[in-house]
Parts: structure tokens; C-alpha cells; sequence
């Protein structure tokens, strides 16, 4: 679908018509081939301007258009079509050029951006590369170096920036459509051998093979296994060396690898699961079609520790004004100074003016009297959190929404606190809160979906992949993160090593493994929640084992660590040992070692050699196992919801689409026939047992993750 008329006379003016991106559908590059076929054949046009409906240019290929076989006409040869006219073809460039976009953009002779468009390859974040000329044309027009930023990073740049790197040729504040054409208008008749981008030399930086070896190495230090960021520094490499016909060659085969992979297909799932999750639906049928966000002006943060000065921050950016509240006077202070500090470090990087004049300090709870919304993120401690809210129900103004950052305290039992529980939701952000891209969204048996939706909306306009999720102890992320540390440790008594188990996590594409990870958020944290759900008990004078709780294996050695004080970074040593108190770099420690040696000595345990398959498959698929039970349990609406949590909140490598996503390509019967293995060798280990929507689905044929629902749902409505 693109539409043609003729304008000012002489301009033919084709308009790309996709809502809501104007994606380069079949029936776009159809629409396209043939309305840039009549404007060059008309004798009274003499140059043309390609824009966008609705006020975008182009957002790329047609995502959905990728698994299915491929129809109407190839991109490549349009952009050719375009680039060879012998009238100036100018993009009008609003909103967005992504992609194929801006591909086809880059085709054309010039481009006239409106100064509020964003510009950019993302084509690297899907699993692929620019694979419509891109990889070839942009390193031509804006030289190698900044090329292989942006291909290699898929980030987007404003046009203030793609003019400044001479992607465009003009920007304006003023209606886009108009100054192209007028634009059009006064380069029509002129020569544009030097303007078809193709036929130009690449600009070669002095130390090509240098600039490429360590671009190479960036990104395979950055990629964690991800495939498509190496492709895309070779494509930029045949840029540099090859001549334009033998590059795009080189493109398209880099590009056959890619397409195919299971990497790109979990990139894409994760795109269309990142967007599906923000549609959210609660088990009652509630949704944005039924329920409108309440407007919020002003919020409240209860307690500053970490995670209420990550909020402030967060609400701050988005233009609420926001009561900061600290009953410690020290802490309080300590707070403000890192508040402003954070704000003012985010609207330099912005170029704007610090907002600390939203933010207001108070030791007084009464402060919060006529706040639209608070979130409470005081210690992780049921009573005072308990505490909190009939303080809160008794000074807010009616409707106030109270809100709790609680990581896995029960939120429908603070709801029971206050006069009106519908008002009750849990926002759970993720450390730093003003950084971290995941909210979890808590919704109990009675909030009300006016409380759900406006939590979702408050996280969407932070910039958060947000996610509606039920009540359970430890919410999606945390429950399942439970078992994951758990067969770790089990995997320590059994014979491994901090190292090892890390190795493998790490290899597989966390930035992190499990032991790493633990030392820099701290052991006590987790401590401390063991010993009030009453885990952490010395029962051994009982004659009970240490290494037994509730009749269930339980592994105690992260208690004895932290009972020496090994706390993690802070205190220079945990898992690993540190330079000094508060230093990042983990070196192997000879204690630790003897320590397991020794505990396995007490116990009577055996070491035995663990590989890094067992290690995987330990950690990964009891969480998946977990997963499996929270969708039977109606906790997260779908798989995609998991996935999006531990994408964006817990370091799962991207490209391999999520736990659940993961289990589906790794086939479920397999981590069926896995899970039954190590459940029938630790039968004393209940979340090894495989759960029953698991066996379900490998037994209805193990459909693909989108349509695990309709089994789902057949399970719920048989319960
Ligand atoms: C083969 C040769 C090489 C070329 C490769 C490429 O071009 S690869 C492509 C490279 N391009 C990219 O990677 C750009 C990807 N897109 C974006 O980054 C953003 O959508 C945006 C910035 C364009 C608009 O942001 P925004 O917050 O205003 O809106 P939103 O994000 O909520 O999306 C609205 C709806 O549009 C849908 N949809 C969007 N794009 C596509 C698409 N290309 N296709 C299909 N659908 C697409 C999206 O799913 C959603 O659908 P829903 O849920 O309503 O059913």
C-alpha cells in the first residue's frame, strides 16, 4: 500500500500506508515498486518525495511477514530502482526510520528529517542485519567507525545527531512533507551522480585491520554468544574491502545464516512478547479496555534505602512531583544528596535542567497527605511494612493508591491493612529502580483493575517492560530464581565449585553467574529471608540433619558463609575473595574451597566430577519446572510474561527468548525426560518433579510457545 499524487505540479509525492509503522509489507514493496515506476515515467514529474502516513516514516521490514514464506516484491531491487532514477528521489523522514526504513531512505538521493525523528538499524536486536543495502550504503556515507556503532548496536540516534553524522541532509522543526517537497523542488533537473550512495568509495580509516580487530573483540565481549553483532562487523568489513556488488553478496550470505537461526527467532519472540505483555489481562477478563489508568500528579516514596531512592529518581524523570520520606534523619540526608546527585546526572546526559525542585524531603509520614499514589520501600520486614500502610490509610486522601515495592512479602496481606484493598498493588522494581527496565506488577484477589492499569501505565511512561502477575511468595521472578540458586548450592555439596557453576551460567549468556551475582547484591539479603520464613533454624541438637527442612533437601551452606560474615563484595569476601571491602574483582578463594571440603567431609558427601551440562540443566530447568507451575498456578497470564521478566530483570541472554521460550526450543519433551533423570537421582528434591502442565503439553505434542495458552487454559477450566 502506497499511495501517489502530484504536488506543486512537478513533485510526485508517494506516501507509504501500513499503520501503525508503515512496515514494508508484500503489499508496501508492491505499492512501492509500482507508484516509483508511474512517478518516474510521468513526463511533468521531475523529482519525488517518499514519506510515511500518520506521521512515521518507515518502521523497517515487516517483522511479522519473517517466519512465513516470502511474497511480493524483494527489497533489494526496489532500493536499486530507486537509488538508479534519473529524477532526485527525497525521503520525508517523521517519527521513525528503522531498519528497512531507513534502508530504503538511504536509496534514496536525499533525506529531510523532522527534528523530533529517530533514526537507526535496529535490525542487530532482532537476530539480523541490514540486510537491504545498509550494511553496504551507511559505512559509504558516514565512514566505518560510526557505522559499526550503529549496526553493531541497533541504537537509535536523533536527527539533531544523524545530521551531525551526515545521514541527513537537512532538518526541520516545521512540517516535514512541505520541506521536502520544496526541497524536491529545488534540486530537480540537477545531477545526482554523486549522490547514489552505492556507486561511492568507502572511506578507509588508516588501520583498517586494527579498527576491525577490535570491534570484533567488543562485540564478542558484549554479544554473550549472540550472533548477529559479529555478522554485522563482517558485513561493515566487505563495506570497507570489497567493491559494492561483491559487499552486498557477502550481506546476503551473512544474512542466510543469520535468518534461519534460532537466535533471530527468539529475538523476534521477545519483541512481539515485550509488547504482548503490555497488553496485560487479569484473570477476571480485566484490561485496558475495561479499565482506565487514575491520572497521577504526585507520588510518595516510604523509606530510602537503595531501592526508594532508584523510585524517587524514577518518578521524578517523568514529571510527577514526588514526597521522598525517611523517619532517620541521617539517612534521610544521605538520600537527598544521592537523589539530586542521580537527577542530575540523568538531565546532563540529557541536556535538560535537573528537576530537583519536584523532589520533597520529609521525616513526617503526614506529608503524604494529598498524594495521588505511594509507594512504600521500607525494610523487607512484614510488621513494619504492616505498620506502614495503617499509617498510610489514615493519613492519604480517598482513592490515594497504595502501593508496595515488597520483592516477596504477601501484598494481599498488606492490603488487609487498609479500609479499601482494591487500592492495594504491588510495584516491584528491580535494582537500580531507576535503571532497570523490568516492573513487576502485584495484583491480589481484590485490587481493582483501575489499580492494576494505572501501576502498568506509571511503569510504561518510566520506560519499564512492565508485567501484570498474581500473588505468590517471590511473585514470577523470584520464585523462580529460588530454585534456580537452590540447585546451585546442591550442585556445591554434590562437588562443584563457585567457579565452575558460574563458568557454565556465564558461557550460556548471563552476564553473571549465580555466585558472582549473589556476592555483588549481597548474602545477607537472602539471609535474612530464610531466617524470617524460618529456614535458617541450628536444629541439628534435634538430630534432625541440618540438610533437611520440611522434609525437603535443604543445603545450609549459604547460612554457615554468611554466619562467618562473608556477606559478598561488601564485606571482601563471599563466594569469592576481593581486594578489599567494596572491590568488584572475584578471585578464587582457597578458604571457600576448604570450607566445602570440609562441610561435604561432615556430611558424608562424595564429590563428584559435574559438567557444565549438569550444571545447566540442574539450575535451568528446575526454574523452567517453577515456570511451568506459575503458568498451571494462572500467576502469569502466559509464557511470553515469564520470558519478558527474565529478559529484562534477571540477565537471561536475550537471544536465547526467555526460560520458557528456551524450554520450547530445546523441546519439552526433552526437559521432560531431563527433569524425571534428576528427580528419580534426588527424590528428596520435590521441584525437580515435573509438573503436571508440562507433561500436559509434551503429551498434547509439545505445540510452539504461542499456543501453550489454549492448553492452559483447558487445564484451568478442568480444575
Ligand atoms: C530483510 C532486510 C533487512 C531489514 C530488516 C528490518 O527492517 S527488521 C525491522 C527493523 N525495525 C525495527 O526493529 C523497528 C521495530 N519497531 C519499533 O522499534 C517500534 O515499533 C517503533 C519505534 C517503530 C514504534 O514504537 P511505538 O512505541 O510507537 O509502537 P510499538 O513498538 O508498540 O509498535 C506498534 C505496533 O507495531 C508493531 N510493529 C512495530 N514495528 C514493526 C515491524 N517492523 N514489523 C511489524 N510490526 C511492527 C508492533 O508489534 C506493535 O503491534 P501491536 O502490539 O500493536 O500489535
Amino acid at each position: 500500500m502506497a499511495q501517489y499524487t502530484r504536488v506543486s505540479g512537478i513533485v510526485g509525492l508517494i506516501t507509504l500506508q501500513n499503520p501503525p509503522v508503515n512496515a514494508l509489507s508484500a503489499a508496501v514493496r508492491q505499492g512501492i515498486v509500482d507508484t516509483v515506476k508511474t512517478a518516474l515515467s510521468d513526463p511533468q514529474v521531475k523529482s519525488v518525495v517518499i514519506c510515511g502516513q500518520n506521521g512515521i516514516f518507515c518502521g523497517g521490514a515487516d517483522i511479522k511477514e519473517f517466519g512465513e514464506k516470502m511474497f511480493g516484491p524483494p527489497l533489494i531491487p526496489m532500493m536499486h530502482a530507486i537509488e538508479a532514477a534519473d529524477k532526485p528521489v527525497v525521503a520525508a523522514i517523521e517519527g521513525s526510520a528503522l531498519g528497512g526504513g531507513l534502508e530504503l531512505a538511504l536509496g534514496c538521493h536525499y533525506r529531510i528529517a523532522h527534528s523530533k525523528a529517530r533514526l537507526g538499524l535496529p535490525e542487530v536486536t532482532l537476530g539480523l542485519l541490514p540486510a537491504a543495502g545498509g550494511s553496504q550504503r551507511l559505512p559509504r556515507l558516514i565512514g566505518v567507525p560510526a557505522a559499526l556503532d550503529l549496526i553493531t548496536t541497533g541504537r537509535h540516534v536523533t536527527a539533531a545527531e544523524a545530521l551531525q553524522l551526515g545521514i541527513v541532509d537537512q532538518v526541520t522543526d516545521h512540517n516535514t512533507v512541505d520541506a521536502a517537497v520544496k526541497f524536491a523542488l529545488t534540486v530537480a533537473g540537477q545531477s545526482l551522480d554523486a549522490r547514489r550512495i552505492s556507486t561511492r568509495p568507502c572511506p578507509q580509516p588508516s588501520d583498517l585491520d586494527a579498527l576491525f580487530e577490535e570491534a570484533m573483540q567488543k562485540v564478542r565481549r558484549s554479544a554473550r554468544g549472540a550472533i548477529a553483532p559479529v555478522a554485522c562487523v563482517q558485513a561493515v568489513r566487505a563495506a570497507a574491502t570489497l567493491p559494492y556488488a561483491l559487499g552486498l553478496e557477502r550481506e546476503k550470505e551473512l544474512m542466510a545464516t543469520l535468518f534461519t537461526s534460532g537466535q533471530a527467532r527468539a529475538l523476534q519472540y521477545i519483541f512481539f512478547a515485550q509488547r504482548a505483555v503490555g497488553r496485560w489481562r487479569m484473570p477476571s477478563g480485566a484490561s485496558w479496555d475495561t479499565s482506565k489508568p487514575r491520572p497521577i500528579n504526585k507520588a510518595a516514596v516510604i523509606g530510602l534505602g537503595t531501592m526508594g531512592q532508584g523510585i524517587t529518581v524514577a518518578l521524578t524523570q517523568i514529571g510527577l512531583s514526588v514526597v521522598a520520606i525517611e523517619t532517620q534523619e541521617k539517612q534521610l540526608m544521605k538520600a537527598k544528596q544521592a537523589i539530586s546527585g542521580m537527577l542530575e546526572r540523568g538531565a546532563k546526559r540529557r541536556g535538560v535542567a535537573p528537576p530537583l525542585d519536584r523532589v520533597s524531603y520529609s521525616q513526617n509520614i503526614q506529608a503524604v497527605a494529598d498524594v495521588d499514589l505511594v509507594i512504600e520501600a521500607v525494610f523487607e520486614d512484614m510488621g513494619l511494612k504492616m505498620e506502614v500502610f495503617q499509617q498510610l490509610s489514615a493519613v492519604c486522601k480517598p482513592g490515594t493508591l497504595l502501593c508496595t515495592n515488597t520483592s516477596a512479602l504477601d501484598m494481599d496481606q498488606l492490603a488487609s491493612e487498609t479500609p479499601n484493598p482494591e487500592l492495594v498493588v504491588g510495584m516491584h522494581f528491580f535494582s537500580p529502580a531507576h535503571v532497570m527496565k523490568l516492573l513487576e506488577v502485584v495484583y491480589g484477589p481484590r485490587s481493582s483493575p483501575q489499580a492494576v492499569a494505572t501501576a502498568m501505565q506509571l511503569g510504561k511512561k518510566m520506560g519499564k517492560a512492565s508485567v501484570a502477575v498474581g500473588n505468590c511468595t517471590g511473585f514470577v521472578g523470584n520464585r523462580m530464581l529460588k530454585l534456580y540458586t537452590e540447585q546451585a548450592f546442591f550442585l556445591l555439596e554434590e562437588g562443584a565449585t563457585p567457579e565452575l557453576v558460574d563458568e557454565a551460567l556465564e558461557e550460556f549468556g548471563f552476564p553473571m553467574g549465580v555466585f558472582r551475582m549473589s556476592d555483588l547484591a549481597g548474602l545477607d539479603v537472602g539471609w535474612r529471608i530464610r531466617k524470617s520464613a524460618g529456614l535458617e533454624e541450628p536444629i541439628e541438637a534435634s538430630g534432625q540433619s541440618v540438610r533437611i527442612r520440611n522434609g525437603c533437601r535443604y543445603s545450609p551452606i549459604a547460612d554457615l558463609i554468611c554466619e562467618q560474615g562473608r556477606f559478598g563484595q561488601k564485606t571482601g569476601s563471599g563466594w569469592y575473595q576481593y581486594d578489599a571491602p567494596g572491590g568488584r574483582v572475584a578471585r578464587s578463594d582457597p578458604w571457600l574451597h576448604s570450607f566445602l571440603a570440609k562441610y561435604r567431609a561432615r556430611h558424608g558427601l562424595v564429590a563428584r566430577g559435574i559438567d557444565h551440562q549438569e550444571v545447566l540443566e540442574r539450575c535451568l530447568y528446575a526454574m523452567i519446572n517453577e515456570g511451568f507451575r506459575i503458568l498451571e498456578d494462572g500467576i502469569a497470564a502466559g509464557p511470553e510474561d515469564i520470558d519478558v521478566i527474565y529478559v529484562f530483570g534477571y540477565g537471561w541472554p536475550r537471544h536465547r527468548g526467555g526460560p520458557m521460550f528456551y524450554a520450547s526450543m530445546v523441546g519439552l519433551a526433552k526437559v521432560l525426560e531431563r527433569l524425571e533423570h534428576y528427580h528419580h537421582a534426588h527424590p528428596d528434591v520435590p521441584s525437580l518433579q515435573p509438573c503436571s502442565l508440562l507433561k500436559r503439553l509434551v503429551a498434547s505434542g509439545s505445540p510452539p510457545v504461542h499456543r501453550w495458552r489454549e492448553v492452559i487454559k483447558k487445564l484451568h477450566s478442568q480444575l
